[in-house]
């Protein structure tokens, strides 16, 4: 049975469909691909899912509960966090400290109990540090666990950004580009931490990635956007020989040969 449910997605910004007609199924602890070329509508289609923005058509459930009209916050609540395209960290804040602000939108206690330091808060802020600690442990990053998020590696801030989004305890995660300006060496990194999130945590993992090697090798199903629209799904092998698919890369010129070449023939 469907995790996520996403039926007849659609939003239009002015005059352009940025997402039009989506269906959209992803199975419990699975790990899940959406692909396309640039502006073709897959962060747009996340922050239809995460309540950034309403769809103007459509109906989203998460185990068979209504997602429609919540904010934000509340969709974190109901079981789905997220990464962004472009790190979103407090610089000026530690590692630890980063992912407890991510726990605090779980915890109860609130402006009072933190003012006057009540028993509640106390508990809810040990709470956030254990579940920080667990959590830097789990993505590999202990050892920055008092260094400022601007000072570590580029790739530790997007696994950092990971963890995070894993201590509000979901059971789906969205992962918007998360190999993005990564080395080889860090991808193949991020490949066995996206697979122990799923295998280990039982977290089910829905990724926008350009990274076609890392695309191919990781998913268990891909959906391709295409302007909006779905273009195509299936299993790797089926995208990666799907003509449709072929061409809406190669139309692009450049990007054929990053298709071509990151996918390689034998995936
Ligand atoms: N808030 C907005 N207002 C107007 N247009 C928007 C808005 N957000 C996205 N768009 C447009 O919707 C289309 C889809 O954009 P989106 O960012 O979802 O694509 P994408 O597939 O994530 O692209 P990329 O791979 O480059 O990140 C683009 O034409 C974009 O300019």
């Amino acid at each position: 049975m469907s995790l996520l449910n996403v039926q007849g997605m659609t939003k239009t910004f002015g005059g352009l469909t940025a997402v039009n007609d989506v269906t959209f199924q992803v199975p419990e602890r699975s790990i899940i691909s959406v692909i396309g070329p640039n502006g073709a509508g897959k962060t747009t289609f996340f922050n239809l899912i995460t309540g950034i923005y309403t769809p103007d058509r459509g109906s989203i459930d998460l185990g068979g509960r209504n997602l429609l009209g919540l904010r934000p916050d509340q969709v974190v609540d109901a079981g789905i966090s997220r990464t962004f395209q472009n790190i979103r960290l407090f610089p000026s804040m530690t590692a630890e400290e980063n992912i407890m602000l991510g726990r605090g939108v779980r915890l109860k206690s609130g402006f009072w109990d933190a003012v006057l330091r009540s028993g509640r808060f106390k508990h809810d802020e040990q709470e956030a540090r254990d579940t920080a600690r667990i959590m830097l442990d789990f993505v590999g990053l202990s050892k920055w666990r008092n260094e400022l998020a601007t000072n570590l590696p580029y790739g530790d801030q997007r696994k950092l950004e990971i963890a995070r989004a894993l201590a509000t305890t979901p059971r789906l995660v969205l992962l918007d580009e998360p190999a993005a300006g990564m080395n080889p060496r860090e991808t193949e990194d991020l490949k066995a931490l996206i697979r122990r999130i799923r295998d280990d945590l039982g977290v089910t993992v829905v990724l926008i990635e350009h990274d076609m090697r890392l695309v191919m090798t990781l998913s268990e199903n891909i959906t391709v956007l295409n302007y909006g629209s779905k273009l195509s799904e299936g299993r790797p092998h089926e995208v990666r020989n799907d003509p449709a698919v072929m061409e809406a890369y190669l139309g692009r010129g450049a990007a054929a040969g990053e298709y071509g070449k990151e996918a390689g023939p034998n995936v």
